[in-house]
């Protein structure tokens, strides 16, 4: 599957122009779409980070990175995810840093996904839902959750996010109405953000393969 993730991470650069600062989301395929981005640094303004990880590899190819406060709206985000439906709805969130990538997201006037055909569902839910939350909240969500949505909260221990919160994956789900569920969850007190990104979804998905489905 590397292959694929590496085909989809290169294929994202045609989507960056000159003088760019350019939104990076997390992940394993994002590391190549990094590596790509390293081979064209000196054409682009810099980048604004998702992660601390996406952060050190962006440092370690010499590209500068950026606050979002300083650069106001992007015109280019760039991530993976680990589910995606054919309305380009996705769950993401399995690295943990989906609240950042959802702020950049949102900020971005174009987000391409790039994933390998693997992470393509008709239904999202198979993939565990990942919900970010403040710590002192984690069993009250857990048991919202539970009765939102009948599906198994587990708490991801020994994770915590850069944002210093904790992560439910809520197991067995199967979602048909992406919008209504992250707006119901969104309003849960302790909730910082999660994972399914329907109402900023993808605006084009780049699938990894030979050649690359651009979706
Ligand atoms: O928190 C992590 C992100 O949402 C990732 O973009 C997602 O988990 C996909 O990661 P990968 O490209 O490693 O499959």
């Amino acid at each position: 599957m590397s292959e694929a993730k590496r085909l989809a991470g290169e294929k994202a650069i045609e989507y960056v122009e000159d003088g760019m600062v350019v939104g990076v989301g997390t992940g394993s395929t994002v590391a190549f779409f990094i590596d790509a981005l390293a081979g064209i640094r000196h054409r682009i303004a810099g980048a604004v980070s998702s992660s601390e990880q996406s952060t050190a590899r962006l440092r370690g190819h010499g590209i500068e990175v950026l606050e979002l406060n300083d650069t106001g709206p992007l015109s280019l985000y760039v991530d993976g995810a680990d589910e995606c439906d054919p309305g380009k709805c996705l769950i993401k969130g399995g690295g943990a840093a989906l609240t950042r990538e959802k702020i950049i997201a949102q900020a971005s006037e174009r987000f391409v996904c790039i994933i390998d055909p693997a992470k393509r569902v008709d239904v999202l839910g198979r993939f565990p839902l990942p919900v970010e939350v403040v710590p002192m909240a984690r069993s009250l969500v857990a048991r919202e959750l539970v009765a939102l949505t009948g599906g198994q909260p587990v708490w991801r221990q020994g994770t915590t996010t850069d944002n210093g919160n904790w992560i439910l994956d809520v197991h067995n789900l199967r979602i048909t109405d992406p919008v209504a569920l992250e707006a119901a969850i969104n309003q849960m007190p302790g909730v910082v953000s999660v994972g399914l990104f329907a109402r900023r979804r993808a605006d084009i998905v780049i699938v990894g393969g030979e050649p690359p489905l651009v979706l």
